[in-house]
């Protein structure tokens, strides 16, 4: 077992932040690396109703939508060693934040222009459709940044970063947050 697995003993890592921050992308790749399953809550959200998100927004609203989440994230937040990108509104219910702290929790925070170029012609996020998208982008991040700024890691992410650099920036910051007298890890053994 190398050393990034003896300092997580199986603890989960949740990826917070703003629709488009990479969260599904990146959290794919950190399970990887970290030999941990890798679970997203908006496909098993999918998975669960038979239905896209969308369709769930459409047919029974966003409040039935924020139920079933915190109902997937409980059953997630009862296993180990596991990767989880959550869906960019799950910092909003403070239920949610008791499942959130069984794990160590990581702030994707990519600038609202890479959001933008991101979701410019994405039609599966309800929340940023018929709307001015970059109006709506700037006015969620700024109702949800302080709930974001409560997690453990807070990740500012640099416009051209890959997935992959991000994940290896992610692991080396685990320590900082673990053993809070160390400084990022630049080599693991
Ligand atoms: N570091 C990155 N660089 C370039 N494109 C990215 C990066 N991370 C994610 N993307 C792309 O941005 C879009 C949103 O990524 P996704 O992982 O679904 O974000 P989230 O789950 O946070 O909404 C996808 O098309 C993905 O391929
Ligand atoms: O920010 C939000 O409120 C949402 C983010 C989406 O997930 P991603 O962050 O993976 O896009 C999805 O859960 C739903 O459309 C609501
Ligand atoms: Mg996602």
């Amino acid at each position: 077992m190398n050393l990034m697995n003896q300092l997580l003993k199986g603890v989960n890592l949740y990826l917070v932040g703003m629709m488009g921050a990479g969260k599904t992308t990146v959290g794919r790749l950190l399970a990887k690396e970290l030999g941990y399953h890798f679970f997203d809550t908006d496909m098993l959200i999918e998975q669960s109703q038979k239905k896209s998100i969308n369709e769930i927004f459409a047919e029974t609203g966003e409040a039935a939508f924020r139920d079933i989440e915190t109902a997937v994230l409980a059953e997630l937040s009862s296993c180990v060693r596991l990767a989880i990108a959550t869906g960019g509104g799950i910092v909003l219910q403070r239920k949610n934040w008791s499942y959130l702290r069984h794990g160590l929790v990581v702030w994707l925070d990519a600038p609202v222009e890479v959001l933008y170029s991101r979701l410019q012609n994405d039609a599966t996020r309800p929340l940023l459709r018929e709307t001015d998208l970059k109006v709506k982008l700037q006015s969620l991040l700024e109702q949800r940044q302080a709930l974001y700024a409560q997690a453990d890691l807070h990740l500012t992410l640099q416009p051209g970063e890959t997935p992959e650099q991000i994940t290896a920036r992610v692991i080396a910051e685990i320590p900082t947050v673990l053993c809070p007298e160390r400084r990022p890890v630049t080599e693991l053994n």
